[in-house]
């Protein structure tokens, strides 16, 4: 096999995308800082059990592991950046406070989620701390759709759910607790007959609200439905007032409500929402609260935030023009040197001709040069 030949769903990003992704980059972040979110780079690879500080069968099998030459243990190269940052806010910021902090970075994935899905996922994302409040989601929310405004999809679709809901039913049966990975792997697949069999010694109430629940998707009316045919728990009347408010917060976006909608029920505890955009099946934004993942850390804190994967985000957006740049030759006149500094100093990209060679390139178009011309080096206009 060729040495230069890359793993599979492993690529190179080149010119012109790869500047596609590093402009998106820096202005959702900007965009982020303008909602008071601190920067944080957490490390590419830590200690496992750090990296699965709450069981995630998924993430376990998701992540690369490796053994650690210095202290023999295992480490693992971070599949999500969300609980890093999570473990950041619980022990190296330790705040009491409400903690807004916002990241980029490289995940891999040991599987790609889809069939031309990346394993290197440019992960992207804003997290807050310290606020059990709804205002947190709302404010995640907002955030999450104002990315995308940024990256230019101007048609996109929210999707929420809450983890709330399951857990307050799960909660309520003795048998459903101890069921919970089996329920969970069966909502996940909308497997009815399988779902029956499992539930059909629950209490009437929870087994008829965990049949129901798999056909409560669709537009904000399921809030309407969902509170006919659910127990009226606590619980399940907390997450469908949140889901209510959020619904009223989502702007634009056109909205839809799935409450069986499992796909994130990783770590989260609350109100969760996915963003679709046309062109693409799988989500491109997730979010939601996630308040237990703090005490695996040893201390409790409220959260929730959003992360997307930006070269999934750019593969779907139109290729960027060319730039328009400057060509000048090479010359050891101080006067040539002087007036390049100037234009660069300017923001003008100016590309010096290396003798002998031709440039090519993607990103930038030469739209003048310059030449000497009456004893001056002067900006002439091209074509
Ligand atoms: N990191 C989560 C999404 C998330 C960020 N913050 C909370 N949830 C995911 O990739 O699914």
């Amino acid at each position: 096999m060729p040495s230069w030949l890359l793993p599979e769903n492993i690529a190179d990003v080149l010119p012109s995308e790869a500047r596609k992704i590093e402009d998106l980059r820096r202005a959702i972040l900007d965009n982020f800082r303008l909602y008071g979110y601190e920067l944080v780079t957490p490390p590419m690879l830590e200690y496992l059990d750090s990296l699965l500080p709450v069981g995630g069968h998924d993430m376990d099998l998701r992540m690369f592991k490796l053994v650690d030459q210095l202290s023999g243990r295992t480490l693992g190269l971070r599949a999500d950046m969300t609980t890093q940052v999570a473990r950041i806010d619980a022990h190296l910021l330790n705040r009491p406070s409400v903690t807004r902090l916002c990241y980029a970075g490289s995940v891999l994935h040991t599987r790609p989620s889809g069939l031309h899905a990346t394993r290197e996922p440019l992960q992207i994302g804003a997290e807050i701390y310290g606020h059990a409040g709804l205002e947190a989601d709302a404010e995640i929310q907002e955030l999450a759709l104002a990315s995308l405004a940024l990256a230019g999809f101007t048609e996109v679709r929210l999707d929420l759910c809450h983890a709330g809901l399951l857990r307050a039913l799960i909660s309520a049966d003795e048998n459903a607790r101890e069921d919970e990975a089996a329920l969970i792997a069966l909502l996940r697949a909308k497997d009815i007959p399988a779902l029956s069999v499992l539930v059909e010694d629950y209490a009437p109430l929870i087994r008829d609200a965990l049949l129901k629940l798999p056909d409560l998707y669709g537009d904000a009316s399921v809030i309407a439905r969902a509170r006919a045919v659910l127990p009226t728990l606590p619980a399940v009347e907390k997450a469908l007032t949140d889901l209510e408010v959020l619904l009223d917060l989502a702007g634009d976006a056109q909205v839809t409500v799935d409450l069986a909608d499992l796909s994130g029920y990783q770590y989260e505890s609350g109100a969760m929402f996915a963003l679709y955009v046309p062109g693409l099946p799988n989500a491109v934004a997730r979010g939601g609260r996630y308040d237990h993942v703090g005490e695996a850390f040893g201390r409790a804190r409220p959260a929730t935030g959003f992360s997307m994967d930006l070269r999934e985000l750019a593969r779907l957006l139109p290729g960027a023009a060319p730039k328009a740049a400057i060509r000048a030759p090479w010359s050891r006149d101080p006067e040539l040197r002087r007036r390049i500094a100037e234009l660069r100093n300017a923001g003008e990209i100016v590309i010096q001709h290396l003798p002998g060679h031709d440039t090519e390139q993607q990103e930038f178009e030469h739209d003048r040069v310059i030449v000497f011309e009456g004893g001056n080096w002067i900006l002439k206009s091209l074509g």
